[in-house]
């Protein structure tokens, strides 16, 4: 609805906040406002390219798309201004007044913790959050806006605000549609007037906005310095031809690709820049971020960029690549995407499908080629993103080799990263499956007595501790003839050494007392074949759901219910053959209850549980005191 009024609107209460902590707290990289007015100009300029190859009533149509930024000594005034989509009355007042997004929450969660733990906090990834037009306020006691909607009928509105708490919306004059947005300085901020250092600021942070980005000035006289400099670049990087380009090129424009700022120390772990002409013409930029992205594991992450013939069609298409191969961040820019059709017609299109299947091969070669050649990259890449890869070996059959061989784990020999291939070469002669255990953490599998038997063998068992590892032992039975076998589950068949060979009656009296004692706790109970120091463990059976899947479920608020396990007794361990004595020569001897319980308690402790703590205690007591002689 318009109306010719100038109207007094309050800022949403996250967004007088987000202004209080800009406007008060912020002082360094205050620079950083340009790039998000600009990168706001390039956003505002492809939305009305690409509406414009569809409505043939858009306003301006044919108007050029270009950025100006206008230093005016005199008026104390820098100015950006766009030809781009422009914005009504209310989506000026709703964009910006209120957050149409979660954005200023998470970003102000972010800079509350960082307060919290004594840190300055980061206004640089403020863009990330989708809030970066407040970044202004940091410059300017007063900012106007000016914008006229690109849409049909729409009149032109003027918005302005002193970050204090209040904005207002009114009437204005301007007759070509887009926006300007007029920053009134502070007094502390003249110095972003200054014509090297705006230039410097664009080079910086705006260099590969692929439009031309052209600096006015106008000196304290009012007479006009400088006339429509173009100061970036404005070609698509990724069209340049690779032979041109050299690694600080490509890391430059891995920063655009990032949204225009990465934290130090965050260069990309691999980049894959790919021309291809068959079946379908495309070129692909894309980067192996060296730090997750915030949003890996959000419904609405971010995902590559779609252009059609240099025209950004999409923001974050999330068609071009699996979900396995969500970190990969980049640019995708193809010459046979028709760009008159709907975007979600262009969501179907086959062309996706066709770039998809090619570059989802091309990430997985860039992958296998580091992991061959740069084995200290990839492990940074598996410590990132190995849980995401991990999701390929569920979801994607064709792939599922290449995958396999991209895995790595932490084994229980040392703390190094190993495949299954390298798992299988170093095997000892004789061992006759591959040994993995699943748990909660790379620790509490690390302590588990599970591991014992191999251990004492020398065989490697692989530590699963993320939840998707449950998923891909159930995808990954065997590897070169080699079984997968769980040490928590069934009966290990692991071939015994002389030394600890021992007939299944070893300890006949113990494991039939316990079977008759904890009839409702365990399922079973019987000598144990993994165990070499500990008493007692937990085991689940062969086949069905593991404990942890169980526990994972159980996570996820899944009704599963609690299986019984089966107590494994180690007839080595003294306190069993103790047990054993005293069933096989009194069998009604009241203290058999409290032991079998404590057998059972102590195979619960190694795993982290305590079910029963006072009753653990209480046991625990009694055999103390009995032993204790004064
Ligand atoms: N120059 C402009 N032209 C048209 N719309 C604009 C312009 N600047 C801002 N807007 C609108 O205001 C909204 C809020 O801008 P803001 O910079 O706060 O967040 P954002 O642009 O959504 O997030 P990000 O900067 O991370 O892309 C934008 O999404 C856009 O709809």
């Amino acid at each position: 609805m318009t109306t010719s009024r100038e109207e007094k609107h309050e800022f949403k209460a996250e967004v007088s906040a987000l202004l209080r902590l800009v406007t008060n707290s912020l002082y360094t990289n205050r620079e950083i406002f340009l790039r998000e007015l600009v990168s706001n100009a390039s956003d505002a300029l492809d939305k009305a390219r690409f509406q414009g190859l569809t409505d043939t009533n858009l306003r301006d149509r044919h108007e050029k798309a270009q950025i100006k930024v206008v230093a005016d000594h005199a008026r104390g005034v820098l100015t950006i201004e766009d030809t781009g989509v422009g914005m009504t009355r209310d989506e000026i007042a709703l964009n910006l007044g209120t957050i149409a997004h979660s954005g200023t929450l998470k970003f102000m969660e972010q800079a509350r913790a960082q307060q919290e733990s004594g840190q300055k906090p980061d206004v640089n990834l403020i863009g990330q959050f989708g809030v970066g037009f407040y970044s202004a306020f940091m410059v300017a006691d007063r900012i106007d806006v000016t914008s006229l909607s690109a849409a049909e009928g729409a009149e032109a509105v003027h918005w302005s605000s002193t970050g204090d708490g209040t904005f207002s919306v009114g009437p204005a004059q301007r007759s070509t549609r887009g926006t300007t947005i007029e920053l009134h300085l502070k007094p502390d901020a003249k110095e972003f007037l200054d014509r090297w250092k705006i230039e410097g600021i664009i080079k910086r942070y705006s260099n590969y906005v692929v439009h031309p980005i052209l600096l006015k000035v106008v000196d304290d006289k009012g007479n006009t310095e400088v006339d429509g400099k173009q100061v970036n670049d404005a070609t698509a990087f990724w069209m340049r031809p690779t032979r041109e380009l050299t690694d600080a090129d490509y890391n430059e424009f891995y920063k655009h690709v990032m949204g225009g700022f990465v934290l130090p120390g965050d260069e990309p772990l691999g980049h894959l820049h790919l021309h291809a002409d068959a079946p379908i013409q495309f070129v692909a930029l894309l980067y192996i971020p060296g730090k997750p992205p915030a949003d890996l594991f959000q419904e609405d992450r971010k995902a590559l960029q779609l252009y059609a013939r240099r025209v950004v069609v999409m923001e974050s298409c999330d068609k071009l690549l699996p979900g396995y191969l969500r970190f990969v961040r980049g640019v995708v820019d193809s010459e046979d995407l028709p760009l008159n059709v709907s975007r979600e017609m262009l969501q179907e299109h086959s062309a996706l499908t066709s770039i998809r299947r090619q570059l989802s091969r091309k990430v997985l070669k860039l992958l296998e080629g580091i992991a061959k050649d740069k084995p200290e990259t990839y492990e940074k890449i598996w410590d990132n993103y190995g849980a995401v890869l991990k999701e390929g070996i569920h979801t994607d059959s064709t792939h599922h080799d290449d995958l396999v061989e991209l895995l790595r784990y932490r084994t229980s020999a040392d703390d190094k990263l190993v495949s299954l291939a390298q798992y299988v070469e170093t095997m000892p002669e004789g061992q006759p499956a591959i040994y993995y255990i699943t748990g909660e953490s790379l620790a509490a599998v690390a302590r588990s007595p599970h591991l014992e038997a191999c251990r004492a063998r020398g065989y490697q068992v692989l530590y699963m501790a993320d939840p998707i590892d449950e998923w891909v032992v159930q995808d990954l039975s065997e590897y070169k003839g080699k079984k997968l076998v769980s040490v928590t589950q069934g009966d290990l068949d692991i071939p015994e050494d002389e030394q600890h060979k021992h007939d299944a009656g070893a300890i006949a009296a113990a494991v039939d007392k316990s079977k008759q004692l904890l009839t409702d706790k365990v399922k079973d109970v019987r000598v144990s074949k993994r165990l070499r120091e500990s008493a007692a463990c937990l085991v689940d059976d062969s086949g069905g759901l593991s404990r942890n899947m169980e526990r994972i479920l159980k996570m996820a608020r899944q009704d599963v219910p609690t299986r019984q396990r089966i107590l494994e007794l180690n007839p080595e361990h003294p306190f069993v053959q103790a047990v054993d004595k005293l069933a096989r020569e009194a069998p009604s001897d009241d203290r058999l209850g409290t032991y079998v319980e404590l057998l059972y308690d102590q195979a619960a402790l190694a795993e982290g549980q305590v079910p029963d703590p006072a009753g653990l205690l209480k046991r625990f007591n009694s055999v103390l005191s009995g032993t204790i002689k004064i």
